[in-house]
């Protein structure tokens, strides 16, 4: 995708919820390889080819985590962008979605360790910097459109808009 001739990669991240014992937990997951290596996050990833955001987004979570989504499951929770004004190879853009989880619970891959944490304790310090800007809107359960600007350090946040 190409904004004001800037590319962006075009990913998809999905936010799965469960509740327990009448508290609501969202799936995150520590990613162990690729972009973003240590950090915790939602799950997703690349749009292959000619994918639907939908088809990549039920891929991804069964590759994951092993939970199986049917695409009518999957909620749209709007769009974020991440530039890097420093390292423009990372600009992304991704298409946001919620769902249910079900009762299948989430299995390690090679990629991703995920685990439930409650909506009251995200793990914010294991997280992008960016994350407490607009991951909250999300989990009040609005449809944001975000554009996120990196600092040169490719860490911190020079602007974060949320609509
Ligand atoms: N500033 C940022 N804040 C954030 O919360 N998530 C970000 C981010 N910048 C990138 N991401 C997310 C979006 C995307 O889901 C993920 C990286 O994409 P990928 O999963 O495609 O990376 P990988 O290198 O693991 O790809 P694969 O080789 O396809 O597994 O990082």
């Amino acid at each position: 995708m190409t904004v004001d001739g800037v590319a962006y990669r075009c990913v998809v991240l999905c936010f799965l919820f469960r509740s327990r014992g009448g508290a609501r937990e969202v799936l995150l997951g520590l990613k162990r390889t690729g972009f973003g290596t240590g950090r915790v996050v939602a799950l997703g990833g690349k749009i292959d080819g000619r994918e639907s955001a939908v088809g990549a987004a039920v891929r991804e979570v069964a590759e994951e985590s092993g939970i199986e989504l049917a695409r009518d499951e999957l909620r749209d929770a709007g769009r974020i962008s991440w530039s890097f004004p420093a390292q423009p190879a990372w600009n992304m853009a991704a298409f946001l979605f919620t769902a249910d989880a079900g009762v299948t619970p989430p299995v390690a891959s090679e990629e991703i360790e995920p685990r439930w944490y409650a909506v009251d304790d995200i793990p914010w310090s294991g997280m992008w910097q960016d994350a407490p800007y607009w991951i909250p809107a999300l989990l009040d359960g609005r449809q944001i459109d975000a554009r996120i600007v990196m600092d040169p350090d490719n860490e911190g946040v020079a602007s974060a808009v949320v609509d």
